[in-house]
């Protein structure tokens, strides 16, 4: 019952975050501009408000013919609003088949779960869950760090099952960030595979730059260790664990790989693309997953 309530609590006061305030580095990715919008160019330009179609004056005016020039100049460059049409439309596209499942995002520390599912989250116009979150307000507060150092991390499991078994039970309409070894008990992914899932697939390298440049404090299996630089010594922890639970990641219904967006979109690192980029794949891949299931 306390932990219902718990649930409840969160389900009320978990914040989705406006994506625009994701400090990312703003991008001219003009090639992002090519390949998405290209394509839904006709549809946006019906969509855009009067003000903003002022605002986006030089992308209504481009033809077809002209755009690759404005683009190898460029003169046009995609802004936040942009993707944020593309993730927009994606989203409403792909809602009618979700048919109310609720989206489980899986990958490893620092993949980018919580970052992206609140993303997702915000364009399906569904409540956003980060199930460590869950667990500490389950124990009163108490850190995840704190539960594996008080507790271990046997207790920790258990809470983490307790956690999405209520979710599954409890809540349609909802995404969630379930933590990194969410992946490793069977019986996560039965109540996972309710809803649908979704693996973010992200280079090892690129998730120890990530954790390196934001510290393990909180990430209490990779906080052990202590010796060399931060990079190297977050790449050799995610190696190991990596190693232990990596085919784990594929149960999942979808799978997001920053590396295949990155090739796709013409970009050269996976550090180019932004969390926008990668919400909008995964819609993608959860279209693809939904066909597949329909057999089509
Ligand atoms: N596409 C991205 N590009 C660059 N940095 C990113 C991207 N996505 C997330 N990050 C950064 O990486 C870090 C980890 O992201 P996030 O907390 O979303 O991951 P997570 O998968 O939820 O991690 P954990 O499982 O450890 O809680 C954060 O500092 C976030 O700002
Ligand atoms: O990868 C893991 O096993 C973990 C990831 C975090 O999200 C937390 O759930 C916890 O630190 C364990």
């Amino acid at each position: 019952m306390e932990a219902a309530i718990a649930v409840q609590r969160f389900h009320y006061s978990s914040p989705c975050i406006d994506w625009r305030n994701f400090e990312g580095k703003p991008r001219g990715s003009l090639r992002y501009y090519s390949h998405r919008i290209k394509e839904n160019k006709r549809l946006i330009i019906a969509d855009l408000q009067p003000d903003k179609r002022r605002r986006d004056h030089r992308q209504r005016s481009v033809s077809d013919k002209n755009s690759s020039a404005l683009l190898e100049t460029g003169e046009l460059l995609h802004s936040p609003f942009d993707e944020e049409v593309v993730l927009k439309r994606k989203a409403e596209e792909v809602k009618p088949y979700i048919n109310g499942r609720s989206m489980y995002l899986v990958g490893m520390m620092g993949s980018g779960k919580t970052t992206v599912g609140k993303i997702m989250a915000k364009a399906l116009g569904y409540t956003f869950f980060d199930c460590d979150t869950l667990i500490e307000e389950s124990m009163n507060g108490t850190s995840v760090a704190e539960i594996f150092e008080h507790f271990g991390e046997g207790v920790f499991r258990e809470k983490e099952t307790e956690a999405l078994k209520k979710l599954s039970l409890m809540y349609h309409q909802v995404v969630v960030s379930t933590g990194g070894g969410a992946v490793i008990r069977p019986i996560n992914w039965k109540y996972m595979h309710k809803g649908i899932s979704i693996w973010l697939d992200v280079p090892l390298e690129a998730l120890a730059q990530r954790i390196a440049a934001v510290g393990t404090n909180s990430r209490p299996l990779l906080h052990d260790d202590k010796s060399g630089d931060p990079y190297t010594v977050a790449l050799n922890r995610l190696s190991t664990i990596w190693e232990a639970r990596g085919e784990a990641y594929a149960n999942a219904s979808a799978r997001v790989s920053l590396e295949n967006i990155t090739s796709k979109l013409g970009y050269r690192n996976v550090s180019d693309l932004t969390p926008i980029d990668i919400a909008i794949e995964a819609f993608e891949q959860v279209q693809s997953f939904l066909n597949k299931e329909d057999g089509f």
